[in-house]
């Protein structure tokens, strides 16, 4: 999506064939930082301490780290070692498992001097078919969008409430729940966006919101706690949010406080889409508050909060008392029965284990 005018991906090769770019998102929307990962390692260190976060875009950075580890050392054990080093990192986005069992699965049985050249060009078609796939969930959104729209006036707008960034920014391009969203705009109707602010890393004030500006998206950023009220007073038509792991019966994983929206939201009436590329999906879990694992991250995240000050530093800044014990979980489950419809690229799916299973028959 574009920059400034300029278009960009999240992540891409660079010339030497060897490295790999990403957007330092820690710093946005303050300032726009590209950063170069050369290793294992440094791939590693992007997706824990979320210089990169969002499913997909997880898997993806994952798959260049494993094909970064093969040009060092392409042997078996390297192989095993690079799988864990990266899997370890964030437990709960499934598309990292996904990412990193397709490569070796590819490449355990190639000879080590063949591995790292098809370590990189599988790590490319992945970030390629992530786009498309995004690309495809948009068109089966748009859809919905249109029909709400063909129900409201003339000049009245659709209103979309997201939660968390799962945007073009969580993706290698066009995200998930953004993408219906995007093409919308492409297509001249008149969407608006409440995004949630997403405490406590604020992904939705510092990425979702910086996205919509980007695009000259109308959007409201409020806080996490405004959804309901909004809800109640008839001004949200529909939410979508993204998932970093949907359960082969529906259930929801996403960003802590999906569950909230997705209770206000049956309570009001209001739909409640979860929009997935198929990598997103686990078929070998089915109760999602029994058995996803749900990171647990740093408290400092809830204790303090990064912004700009008026000298335009980027500063972070205490916000609770020292003494005061912390809890942080990152993710929580939405049962499937809060949840209208999955939006994946293969159509619009019940949330339920035939819904799923009438579009890929082959994994269900
Ligand atoms: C298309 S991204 C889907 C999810 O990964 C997204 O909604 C989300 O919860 C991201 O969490 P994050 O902790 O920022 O990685």
């Amino acid at each position: 999506m574009n920059i400034q005018g300029r278009p960009y991906r999240t992540i891409w090769l660079n010339q030497d064939g060897r490295s790999v770019d990403i957007i330092d998102q820690r710093w946005l929307p303050h300032a726009f930082r590209v950063v170069t990962l050369g290793s294992v390692e440094d791939a590693a260190v992007a997706i824990r301490d979320m210089w990169v976060r969002g499913a997909p875009l997880i898997g993806v950075t994952a798959a260049y780290g494993v094909a970064m580890a093969m040009r060092e050392d392409a042997g078996d054990a390297a192989l095993d070692a690079a799988w864990e080093k990266l899997h370890e990192t964030r437990p709960t986005a499934i598309n990292l498992r996904w990412a990193l069992d397709d490569m070796r699965k590819l490449l355990r049985p190639l000879s080590p001097a063949a591995r790292a050249a098809a370590a990189y060009a599988r790590a490319a078609e992945i970030a390629d078919e992530d786009v498309a796939l995004n690309r495809a969930i948009g068109a089966e959104g748009l859809a919905i969008i249109r029909r709400i729209a063909a129900g409201k006036k003339p000049g009245e707008r659709v209103n979309i409430l997201t939660h968390c960034n799962a945007g073009w920014l969580a993706t290698v391009d066009w995200g998930t729940a953004t993408a219906p969203i995007y093409l919308a705009m492409e297509e001249g109707l008149p969407v608006h966006v409440f995004v949630d602010e997403t405490r406590p890393r604020n992904q939705g004030a510092h990425l979702t919101a910086w996205e919509m500006s980007n695009h000259g998206v109308p959007h409201t950023l409020i806080v996490d706690n405004a959804g309901g009220h909004m809800m109640q007073h008839g001004l949200v038509d529909m939410v979508i949010v993204g998932t970093d792991r949907t359960t082969a019966r529906g259930d929801v994983c996403n960003k802590i406080g999906t569950y909230l929206k997705a209770l206000a939201a049956r309570d009001n009436g209001v739909p409640f889409y979860v929009a997935l590329p198929s990598p997103t999906i686990d078929w070998t879990v089915d109760d999602g508050v029994k058995e996803i694992p749900i990171e647990e991250r740093g408290g400092d995240e809830v204790s303090f909060v990064q912004g700009r000050d008026a000298d335009g530093a980027i500063v972070r800044v205490r916000i609770s008392p020292d003494a005061s014990p912390v809890a942080n979980p990152a993710f929580d489950v939405t049962p499937a029965r809060l949840v209208t419809g999955l939006i994946t690229e293969r159509g619009v799916a019940e949330a339920s284990r035939e819904g799923l299973k009438a579009l890929f028959p082959e994994r269900g």
